[in-house]
């Protein structure tokens, strides 16, 4: 009966309303119509249910970026114009000049709320300030640094659980999308909050779990209601959207399903831990994340304080933001050196040299892991080609003008140096397509090849927190965790490399092996095997005991 209901609610009462009105509203607002961009296939879904079910992830930005230059107009459902740009300028100036003045857009701001609570990820201006003034400081690079043997000691724990995988002579094909995420959620359980998932121990790993639902079957192809659905949600004033998630649909249940999980888990961390600062007097004065939050969650000074709420948002966020990120990174990282077996002999050999220098069983120092180049610069090209979140919503706080380093030709043939924007418009800030342009990178910017990050990549342009890249946003806003994912990188990859060697996976019915493993749009980039997405998460690799 409720499900009745609320069919008919969806379906019909307010497409019946809305579409109409909001259409000829949004037709006659457009501010863009200036721009060139390619054919509305749809008046009601515009470009974006052909973006949302591409078979691969970039299929079709890299053909319009290629036809129309590196900003465009794409349209949105419901007669809205949307601004996608890769231009570097332009992404310079709305991520790191511009501060606060290009925010989260309504849809992605109240997907985040919906999952995390109002963490920092979520929030915006004064608090997100506040937000990170609290936890910048458990991010700092001397910091983490003290975290390096706990990360060194929980991928030797993987490696050990994966050589019971009786790997025989001829090794065994592993998915190891399935193994990362249990060495990462330890990772971020026991340096951020002191806790321990046992992922690793116990093989599963609810929140994982959660996430896979939540990208692999929710975001993954929506259908065309669910698409409406959210796009009506985000063009709605926040009390009537937040009356509207009364009625959640598929992608809002798992959600909220993770909200609840992880704030379950995050209260848990933060009762114990509070109650043995107060035990202490609160004389505790480290700056790993538990303490920082317990602290702010004490302290009277209003700019450096978080409410429980606000503090069960952080946890929640950072469980989720700082592993599954970069487990699947790695992911992509152990693809590349399985199709590149000469890179990847070439960073074993790297670490047998340093392995001489410092003794076969020595534990390594972050100036070890730093000193191997072509490791980092395999690192680098890594988190180039296949960056984890592909593009950032984002939306004009009032009207502007983004400048643009590559000019583009308007509708009318004018050369456009710069794009004035309307107060709300929505821009997709396209990170995948940045990290491959030819007039950053090269010719060869589709090619994996680490070489280019052993010369000297210091060019005029200067784009994200780390070397050029776009994969960990910019400004502001940019990864808090960025330095604690390379280290992870770091260290996961030196254990595993030293204990395994990857190849290819043998064909396996309608699976030709790694040519179908393809790079999905679900809102994060993520691999699955072609035509087999219901599997879920997919990187099967061949993985063979190194004999040592
Ligand atoms: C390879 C791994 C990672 C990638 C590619 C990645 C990527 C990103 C990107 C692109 C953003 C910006 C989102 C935006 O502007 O809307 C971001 C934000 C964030 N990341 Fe990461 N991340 C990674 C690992 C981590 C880790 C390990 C942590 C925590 C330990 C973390 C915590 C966060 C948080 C809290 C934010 C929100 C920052 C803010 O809004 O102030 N991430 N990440």
């Amino acid at each position: 009966m409720f499900s009745a209901v609320k069919s008919v609610f969806l379906l019909i009462l307010l497409p019946l309303l809305y579409i109409p009105l909001g259409f000829v509203y949004r037709y006659y607002r457009r501010s863009l119509k200036f721009l060139r961009g390619p054919p509305r296939p749809s008046l009601l879904f515009g470009n974006e249910l052909e973006l949302t079910v591409q078979e691969e992830l970039g299929i079709l930005e890299t053909k319009w970026f290629n036809k129309y230059g590196l900003a465009f107009r794409a349209s949105s459902c419901f007669g809205e114009d949307m601004l996608i740009v890769a231009d570097p300028q332009a992404l310079r100036y709305i991520t790191m000049t511009s501060a606060y003045r290009f925010p989260k857009s309504t849809d992605s701001a109240q997907i985040t709320t919906l999952q995390f609570g109002r963490g920092v990820l979520s929030v915006e201006g004064e608090v997100h300030v506040r937000h990170r003034k609290v936890l910048n400081p458990a991010f700092a690079a001397t910091q983490l640094r003290q975290f390096l043997s706990l990360f060194q000691r929980t991928a030797a724990k993987l490696a050990d659980r994966l050589q019971q995988e009786e790997l025989g002579k001829d090794g065994k094909v592993i998915n190891v999308t399935h193994w990362l995420p249990l060495a990462t959620l330890d990772i971020i359980g026991e340096s951020a909050f002191d806790y321990n998932f046992g992922a690793i121990d116990r093989q599963t790993n609810e929140l994982s779990q959660i996430f896979k639902n939540m990208f692999a079957g929710a975001r993954l192809y929506p259908q065309k209601r669910s698409l409406l659905y959210r796009v009506f949600r985000r063009s709605v004033d926040t009390p009537l959207a937040n009356l509207l998630l009364k009625f959640p649909g598929r992608q809002e249940r798992q959600m909220m399903e993770f909200s609840v999980a992880s704030k379950r888990i995050a209260k848990s961390v933060f009762d114990a831990a509070s109650k043995e600062a107060k035990l202490e007097g609160n004389t505790k004065y480290s700056k790993d994340v538990l303490s920082v939050l317990v602290r702010s969650n004490m302290a009277e000074d209003p700019k450096k304080a978080l409410s429980e709420d606000e503090v069960l948002s952080q946890i929640a966020t950072l469980i989720l933001a700082g592993h599954e990120t970069t487990a699947s990174t790695m992911s992509w990282l152990l693809y590349e050196i399985t199709r590149h077996p000469q890179d990847q002999a070439r960073i074993y050999q790297e670490m047998q040299d340093v392995r001489e220098r410092i003794g076969q069983d020595a534990e390594l120092t972050a100036a070890d892991y730093d000193s191997m180049s072509f490791l980092n610069a395999v690192i680098k090209e890594a988190l180039r080609l296949h960056p984890i979140v592909p593009s950032i919503a984002r939306e004009a706080g009032s009207d502007d003008i983004i400048p643009l380093e590559y000019p583009v030709v308007s509708e009318s043939g004018e050369t456009l140096s710069h794009i004035p924007v309307s107060k709300g418009q929505r821009i997709s800030l396209d990170i995948a397509m940045y990290n491959r342009l030819t007039q950053v990178w090269g010719d060869d910017a589709n090619t994996w090849r680490p070489d280019r990050f052993m010369q000297d990549t210091k060019k005029n342009i200067t784009v994200g927190v780390y070397s050029n890249l776009m994969t960990f946003g910019a400004g502001v806003r940019a990864c808090i965790g960025w330095r604690f994912a390379l280290m992870e990188l770091q260290a996961i990859l030196f254990c595993l490399l030293e204990r395994f060697e990857f190849c290819p996976p043998p064909p396996e019915g309608s699976f030709r092996g790694l040519e179908d493993i393809q790079r999905v749009p679900a809102g994060l980039m993520i691999p699955m095997k072609r035509g087999n997405w219901r599997e879920g998460l997919q990187m099967p690799l061949l993985m063979k005991l190194r004999r040592r």
